[in-house]
């Protein structure tokens, strides 16, 4: 293949932390990466478009998704099941182009497993009472599911040993810059970059 891959980037942490948040003051800066929309089978809330936001599925629709190997991975949280469309993943990787995946944790280290040259990033609240007045502040659940959701959280929380790097998201455009700035030392790493120099050198 003539074109290097693109990278991989996984962007998990706690419901309410602000990872669409991040996500879209990424967008706005307008880097040159792909973003993954998600297939779920939750209800869309007010404002959210089929096709941007997630591709809304019903059970059987995501069960047959599931059957004919076209996630790359999936997970049930909170009642609901979410999952990665592969195809998109893979046609994007192949094109040259980054992709950035926001999707919880379970599902993000079965990722782990099939991309292990993934950059996995966690981004963490400043503390879990800001996350929980995050949650709140949304105003998109019942306070039952503002609960599953903390409760989710802590042992999310637990499971950032297995990530890359860490990120916390106090200030929004710091954020933002930290992740920035990991995607451009991602982009320079050695083992990357070693087919270029090679090709510089006529090796290949
Ligand atoms: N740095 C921040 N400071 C203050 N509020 C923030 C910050 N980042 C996000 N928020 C707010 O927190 C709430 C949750 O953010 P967001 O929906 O982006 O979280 P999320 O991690 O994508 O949640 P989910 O995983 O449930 O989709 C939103 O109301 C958002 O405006
Ligand atoms: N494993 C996956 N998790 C996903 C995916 N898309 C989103 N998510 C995560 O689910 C929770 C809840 O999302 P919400 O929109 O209902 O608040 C949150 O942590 C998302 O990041 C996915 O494809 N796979």
């Amino acid at each position: 293949m003539d074109r290097e891959r693109g990278i991989l980037f996984v962007l998990s942490g706690p419901s309410g932390v602000g990872k669409g948040t991040v996500c879209k003051a990424l967008r706005a800066q307008k880097l040159d990466i792909q973003y993954s929309v998600s297939a779920t089978t939750r209800n869309p809330r007010i404002g959210e478009v089929h096709g941007v936001d997630y591709f809304f599925k019903t059970k059987e629709e995501f069960q047959r998704m599931i059957e004919n190997n076209e996630l790359l991975e999936w997970a049930e949280y909170v009642g609901n099941y979410y999952g990665t469309p592969i195809e998109y993943v893979n046609q994007t990787l192949d094109e040259g182009r980054d992709v950035i995946l926001e999707i919880e944790v379970q599902g993000a280290l079965q990722v782990r497993n099939s991309f292990p040259e993934g950059v996995f990033i966690f981004l963490t609240p400043p503390s879990l009472e800001e996350l929980r007045s995050r949650i709140v502040g949304r105003g998109t659940e019942t306070e039952d599911l503002i609960n599953n959701r903390m409760t989710v959280a802590r042992e999310e929380i637990e499971m950032m040993q297995h990530y890359d790097y860490s990120v916390v998201n106090d200030e929004i455009s710091q954020a933002c810059s930290r992740i920035q700035s990991i995607i451009t030392s991602e982009h320079c790493k050695v083992d990357r970059v070693t087919n270029r120099y090679k090709k510089l050198l006529g090796d290949e």
